[in-house]
């Protein structure tokens, strides 16, 4: 098919007002412009490119966030002999993509802005006319095999057969900075992947546990945010790596070995707040599901978050581990997350599941945890 053009389109940011429209609309063709060379024009909710590879734009389009469909199209001007003739072109090149052929069932699906001598339904009517003549084929307007859709903007007309679904959303960056805690696990990239479909701008938090991991581990992460970078286009997500053994280490040292996952969990969101800070994000971000593991009870989720003045969003709180991954197999970081790097070492034995905050509170003091997480915070490189 020789398309002209591809038209997208937007959902949410339509509901905004005016001005608020308007900030988005511009950020959200930034994005577009920064991973697909192309002219970009945009005209009442309906953005037009003209890229100079197509494949390669519908591809990427399917990862821009903000976008709910768009349809690759061929442009002519609105006038019923260059309209007729666009699509008996039109129809050629469907009819040799096995598209279509005397016996499908077809419907011509008519939008029109501007004023025309015509209405939408007589313009249908007359396009199904021209592709009846030249195949002969059933129009059924109700349960058609393939849709031809016009859309006659003022002078221009505009002809498509798909709508290709975008990711929706709202435009990366417009909702500001949040700090992922982003493991090499399943669950957290799914996390951070939801935040970016929001509009957040992702900083990416990795704590290396080794020696108590391996380095396929942090292996495993690099390769998870390459992937998600794929979604990332216009605000790219920024990777900080803490050295994190020392203080696990303290933890096995200085308080009951249940208590290892919960001091370290409550030392993550330490540091993802002082870097939230430094860094000018507003909220950080688990991958938390409740009750999937030991650490993820709500008696430990409460006594890890303690101290924490930054909120903190589990987008997968209420999700099972099959919805989880069926995401993250679409987004394409489950074949990655789910090589197997041997686990975290320093997971003991029976770890607690019902952390009382008083007891918590206490293994923090006497471990001396300020100082160690402050310690560990000078390990990030910037
Ligand atoms: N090494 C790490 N670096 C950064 N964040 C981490 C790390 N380990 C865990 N987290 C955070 O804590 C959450 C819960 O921890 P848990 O030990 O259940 O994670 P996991 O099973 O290793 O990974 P995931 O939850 O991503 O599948 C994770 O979703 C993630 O947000």
């Amino acid at each position: 098919m020789n398309y002209d053009l591809i038209i997208a389109r937007y959902g949410e940011v339509g509901l905004k007002s005016h001005k608020v429209r308007s900030r988005f609309e511009k950020r959200l063709i930034r994005n577009m412009e920064s991973s697909i060379e192309a002219e970009i024009d945009i005209d009442q909710a309906r953005i037009f490119i003209f890229p100079q590879n197509f494949d390669d734009a519908i591809n990427k389009l399917s990862k821009i966030f903000g976008v709910v469909s768009y349809s690759p199209a061929v442009a002519t001007h609105t006038t019923f002999d260059e309209v007729e003739d666009t699509l008996l072109k039109y129809v050629d090149e469907l009819e040799k993509n096995n598209l279509i052929n005397p016996n499908t069932k077809f419907a011509i699906r008519c939008r029109r802005v501007g004023t025309h001598d015509f209405t939408s339904q007589e313009f249908a009517a007359f396009a199904g006319s021209v592709v009846v003549k030249k195949l002969g084929c059933p129009v059924d307007l109700s349960n058609p095999d393939l849709e031809i859709f016009i859309e006659v903007r003022d002078n221009d007309t505009y002809i498509y057969h798909e709508k290709i679904p975008g990711p929706g959303g709202l435009p990366l960056g417009t909702q500001g900075k949040v700090v992922v805690l982003l493991s090499s696990g399943i669950d957290s990239p799914v996390a951070a992947y939801l935040m970016m479909k929001r509009g957040c701008q992702v900083i990416a938090l990795y704590c290396d546990n080794a020696p108590y991991t391996s380095s396929k581990a942090l292996k495993k992460n690099e390769d998870i945010i390459n992937q998600l970078q794929t979604y990332a286009s216009g605000a790219p997500i920024k990777r900080r790596i803490v050295k994190y053994g020392d203080y696990l280490s303290k933890c096995q040292n200085d308080a009951p070995s249940r208590m290892t996952c919960i001091l370290c969990k409550s030392g993550m969101y330490q540091l993802a707040a002082m870097l939230a800070k430094d860094m000018h994000a507003l909220a950080i971000v688990d991958g938390n599901s409740l009750g999937q593991v030991a650490s993820q009870t709500l008696p430990n989720i409460l006594a890890t978050r303690e101290d924490v003045d930054v909120p903190i969003f589990s987008p997968l709180i209420g999700m099972d581990k099959v919805e989880i991954s069926r995401i993250a197999e679409k987004i394409g970081t489950f074949d990655i997350s789910k090589l197997d790097d041997g686990g975290c070492k320093a997971v003991p034995r029976y770890p607690e599941t019902n952390a009382n905050i008083n007891q918590v509170h206490e293994a923090r003091e006497n471990m001396g945890q300020k100082t160690e997480i402050l310690n560990a915070f000078k390990t990030i490189k910037f």
